[in-house]
């Protein structure tokens, strides 16, 4: 399986695991919150995660963090639009915009965004006619409950088969809404409803998802799992075990990894791609 997908003219090439740097663009992520200069300081990331060897840039405006209120749109397109823009024209890379709103979607995709990485699974009123009209790929991800509550007890009576399924059934729906298959990748959506448990037992099957005939992004960067497992508080000390974490889901078919630490996934990676081209016949190139 060596798919492409085309990101609003930017090619992104699925033959290896790839590399999806996460700008968070919330005035929470830098300290001085000021609006001009959290724009640079999103910005500033982008090429900075560009230059550790970043395939593509995914931004978002709304910290989906557990209980968090939801961001109102205008607040969300402040955020997101000028960064999308500054980056699109100072990086090659394909840049995904992390919303599930419609109109985000849009704007996103018209100041240069070509991936849609929709947390909800275009679940919101009007987001899978949107991203059928953009003609973006799309990045289906399964979350129980909503932001605010899901991580209130989540239980399944089989974690992999329900988010399965779940995925299954959005692939369906974005193709009846006239997504073709391939232009939708699918995410398990590590930590949106989950506990420790059912993240390492998803992690553990991971190649179960590659029965759906689309690629696979795994996103584990700093999250509370990774902490719990190290004992690291610090979202800025999980960098080891995140690595460790996203190189487990390359070897279990993930061929998009969302991180904040570029640099070190992208040289474990190297070492993980060396020994996968020994394993096998020379790779397609
Ligand atoms: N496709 C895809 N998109 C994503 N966006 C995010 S936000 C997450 C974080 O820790 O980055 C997060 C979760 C909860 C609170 C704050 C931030 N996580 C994913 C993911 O796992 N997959």
């Amino acid at each position: 399986l060596s798919p492409t997908l085309d990101c609003n003219g930017r090619v992104l090439k699925l033959d290896r695991p790839r590399v999806m740097g996460i700008v968070n663009v919330t005035p929470d992520s830098f300290s001085d919150g000021g609006a001009h200069d959290t724009l640079e300081a999103a910005v500033a990331h982008g090429l900075t995660l560009a230059a550790e060897g970043a395939d593509l840039l995914d931004v978002g405006g709304e910290s989906t963090r557990p209980g968090a209120a939801e961001v109102a749109v205008e607040e969300e397109l402040r955020r997101t639009i000028p960064v999308i823009e500054r980056l699109a024209r100072e990086t090659a890379l394909p840049i995904s915009i992390d919303t599930s709103k419609p109109e985000v979607m849009r704007a996103a995709v018209a100041a240069g965004a070509g991936l849609i990485n929709d947390v909800y699974g275009l679940r919101r009123e009007g987001a899978l006619d949107a991203a059928a009209a953009l003609g973006v790929p799309v990045v289906l991800m399964h979350m129980q409950g909503e932001p605010r509550s899901m991580q209130h007890e989540p239980q399944y009576e089989d974690v992999v088969a329900e988010v399965h399924r779940f995925l299954a059934e959005r692939i369906f729906a974005a193709e009846m809404a006239g997504i073709a298959k391939k232009r939708i990748v699918v995410d398990p959506g590590f930590g949106f409803g989950k506990t420790l448990q059912h993240n390492l037992t998803l992690l553990a099957q991971l190649e179960r998802f590659g029965e759906l005939g689309v690629p696979v992004l795994a996103g584990l960067s700093r999250k509370r799992s990774i902490g719990e497992l190290t004992g690291r508080e610090a979202a800025r000390e999980r960098v080891h075990g995140s690595v460790a974490a996203h190189l487990i889901a390359a070897q279990r078919g993930a061929r998009l990894l969302r991180v904040h630490d570029v640099a070190a996934t992208v040289d474990a990676l190297k070492v993980w791609e060396a020994v996968a081209a020994q394993a096998q016949p020379r790779r397609a190139a």
